[in-house]
């Protein structure tokens, strides 16, 4: 569903990722781990059509990149859930109403889609918290409300980007649950993360493999973690 094949990405200056190949099938399970500024968001980007490489092929769901147009584009947004690093919200609606954006945008707000939006909000343990504007929520809340917002349209992968970065461990591991159990109903997840307990953690749930950039490259990390 997501392939690269020999993809480099500079933002201008010397190249920032080098010649990265990777296929991400459905159904899949990836942390992507490496020092801060090794341009593990920058990775993401290229896999949800934020960023076109600058060398190599990005491929996703059978098309490259370079041909989506807005469409395209479009249609890239709907399959790949993104939770964003700082997960922002539109402070004057409802946590309800910021999880059921993406809805809105894409003209599918239909009555079924509210009783989804229910469920979801019940899945994440926010549904006492529906009617709460975004700053009112903690660390933890907000980053279940952007992990519900990335999952309301079905997509079938989802990318998060260090979702788990501002909670304390008990909040993770929640997190933790909720994308293992999306990867359970068949989507493909990537979790960027720099906490290495973390995915020593998840280990018992889930068979991942661990991704890591070093030096430029994207390397399967050891059992060594
Ligand atoms: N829009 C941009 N223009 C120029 N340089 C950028 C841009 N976005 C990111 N960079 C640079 O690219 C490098 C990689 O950034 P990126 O955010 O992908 O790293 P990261 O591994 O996700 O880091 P962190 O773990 O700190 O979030 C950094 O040096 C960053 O400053």
């Amino acid at each position: 569903m997501i392939s690269f094949d020999h993809v480099a990405y500079s933002y201008g200056g010397g190249e920032l990722l080098t010649d990265i190949s990777l296929e991400l099938a459905p159904g899949s399970f990836h942390f992507l781990t490496g020092p801060s500024g090794a341009g593990k968001t920058t990775f993401l980007k290229l896999c949800y059509a934020a960023l076109t490489p600058t060398a190599g092929q990005v491929t996703l769901f059978g098309k490259d990149v370079r041909d989506l147009g807005r469409d395209g584009v479009a249609d890239v947004r709907r399959r790949v859930g993104v939770v964003h690093q700082d997960c922002q919200f539109l402070d004057h609606l409802s946590v309800a109403e910021n999880v059921a954006l993406p809805l809105t945008v894409s003209g599918r707000d239909t009555q079924a889609a509210r009783q989804d939006l229910d469920e979801l909000l019940g899945w994440v343990g926010l549904t006492h918290r529906a009617r709460a504007r975004p700053p009112e929520l903690s660390g933890g809340e907000r980053q279940r409300a952007a992990l519900a917002r990335a999952v309301i349209v079905a997509p079938d992968a989802i990318l998060a980007d260090e979702p788990t970065g501002n909670v304390d461990w008990e909040m993770s591991q929640r997190l933790m649950t909720l994308l293992v159990e999306l990867n359970r109903m068949g989507r493909a997840v990537m979790i960027a993360t720099h906490d290495l307990s973390l995915i020593r953690a998840a280990k018992s749930q889930v068979s991942a493999r661990v991704l890591r950039i070093s030096n430029r490259r994207l390397q399967l990390a050891g059992a060594d973690l």
